[in-house]
């Protein structure tokens, strides 16, 4: 299911201004992501490139190539609201529908892509709440409301309703910064035991979780305010925390600037 996503020469602009400059790596399958970098650097627009989310933005556009598999993400026949069921997506703040009861917001996505049986859904639904480690505490409610959970098991019904549409790859932007330290524990855990299925990619501002979490780490720079976002460097989480090529890198690990 996982798949690999190869970015070359990757430019997205907000209308006049260039966002992020020439970004070119290999995000591998069934591995963990972080991006990090100081604020404004350009982590956040780059993950929505990635789904084709960033065009939403009304003046919004991006040069280069992604692919997934060898598929370009902004080949000519590529619908965009195919390729975000494919790369599924978790935000900053928890945001289930508000209205709908907790099985809805698993459901809803599959209802949109047709699935209709009953017994098909709820099987889909439990499958997908376990994978979100967040069933037993929810399996005797289903029918109330997603607002009525706690913050950290909003998140996790987040993360239950992108994975029912059994996506490829889950991009995460800051997914634990409104959490508390326990909740936040609760979803490193779950990436950690997801990594194994999906292709993972985490925007956090936090080096001790992408240390934690992730396999390989990408440091983002800006040099300057008002220039572009540019990756500096992409390797083993280990040797980025270690041992980093890019003195910008060790710097910003070091907390000397950021
Ligand atoms: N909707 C928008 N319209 C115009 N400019 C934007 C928009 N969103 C972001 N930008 C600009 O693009 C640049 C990159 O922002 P982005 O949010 O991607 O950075 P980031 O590294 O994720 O920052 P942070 O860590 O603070 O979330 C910034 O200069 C920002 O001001």
């Amino acid at each position: 299911m996982a798949k690999r996503i190869e970015v070359s020469g990757l430019h997205a602009y907000y209308g006049g201004v260039h966002a992020i400059e020439d970004i070119s790596m290999t995000i591998e399958p069934r591995s963990v992501t972080a991006f990090i970098g100081p604020s404004g650097c350009g982590k956040s627009t780059f993950l929505r490139t990635l789904n084709r989310m960033h065009e939403v933005i009304p003046g919004a556009r991006v040069e280069g190539k992604v692919l997934l598999d060898d598929e370009d993400l902004y080949g000519p026949d590529v619908d965009p609201v195919a390729v975000r069921r494919v790369v599924g997506m978790v935000f900053q703040r928890p945001n289930p529908f508000p209205t709908m009861s907790i099985y809805d917001n698993v459901a809803a996505g599959l209802k949109l892509n047709g699935v209709r049986r009953k017994s098909r859904l709820d099987d889909i639904v439990e499958e997908s709440l376990k994978g979100a480690n967040l069933w037993n505490e929810v399996k005797d409610r289903l029918n109330k409301p997603g607002a009525g959970l706690s913050g950290g098991q909003q998140q996790r019904l987040c993360i239950a309703r992108a994975i029912a549409v059994q996506p490829q790859v889950l991009l995460m932007d800051e997914p634990c910064s409104a959490l508390d330290p326990i909740s936040t524990l609760a979803i490193e855990d779950l990436i950690a035991e997801l990594k194994s299925r999906y292709t993972i990619v985490i925007v956090t501002h936090n080096m001790q979780q992408a240390a934690r979490v992730s396999d390989r780490t990408a440091f983002f720079n800006i040099a300057g305010v008002g220039k572009p976002g540019r990756l500096i460097e992409i390797g083993e989480t280990s040797k980025i925390f270690t041992k980093p090529e890019q003195k910008a890198t060790e710097e910003y690990i070091t907390g000397r600037f950021g």
